[in-house]
């Protein structure tokens, strides 16, 4: 795996280095040592996926808040998905910043958010698919969220938005959400 720092202090790109032969490939997609070397989060609680009909369909921007705020490896299974991240974290320098990675299926590019960041992604083409490993479990009364078209952010969405959750819809902006500390 290629670990490659972005923008936003603690979160990371992360390519997979396939192995091909004539049969296809293998890849290594999380391994504990590594993770621990590179200093992220390398033991999870819960694994789920998401599957998205529409091509500009967009979910986010969601976290959960301390003591069940938790770290994220994102992965797309099927599809592409523009990917990103806020940096909510009390007293970060780069505090209500935002960085992207687009993610697909066929690259193999995968984003780790750490704990303190409101994540959401737009998918790029229909039946998109997400495998995310969160370092903690769901936890319906600690979930936060964040307007994905907060103008104090800025995010630049790549595509018109055709589907959105009634919950989305309603999330409060920055200057209405609590820092996480
Ligand atoms: C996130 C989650 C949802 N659910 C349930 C709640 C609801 O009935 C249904 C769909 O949930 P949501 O509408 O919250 O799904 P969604 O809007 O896709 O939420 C996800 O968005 C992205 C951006 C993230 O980063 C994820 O962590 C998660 O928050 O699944 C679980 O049972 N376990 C879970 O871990």
């Amino acid at each position: 795996m290629i670990f490659t720092p972005l923008a936003l202090d603690g979160a990371y790109r992360i390519d997979l280095e396939r192995r091909g032969d004539k049969r296809g490939s293998f890849a290594r997609m999380f391994c504990q040592e590594e993770f621990r070397r590179h200093g992220l989060t390398s033991i999870w609680s819960q694994c789920n996926v998401s599957h998205s009909k529409l091509s500009g369909t967009l979910r986010g921007m969601h976290f959960q808040r301390p003591p069940k705020a938790d770290a994220k490896l994102v992965k797309c299974m099927a599809g592409s998905v523009f990917d990103v991240i806020v940096d909510l974290r009390q007293g970060s320098e780069t505090y209500g910043n935002w960085a992207s990675v687009t993610l697909t299926a066929d690259g193999g590019e995968m984003i780790y958010i750490p704990k303190g960041f409101a994540h959401g992604f737009q998918t790029l083409a229909e039946n998109a698919q997400l495998l995310y490993f969160h370092s903690d479990s769901y936890s319906p009364g600690d979930e936060g969220g964040l307007h994905h078209a907060d103008d104090q952010i800025g995010i630049a969405w790549p595509l018109e938005v055709t589907s959105l959750s009634e919950r989305d819809k309603t999330l409060p902006t920055l200057a209405k959400v609590k820092p996480i500390s």
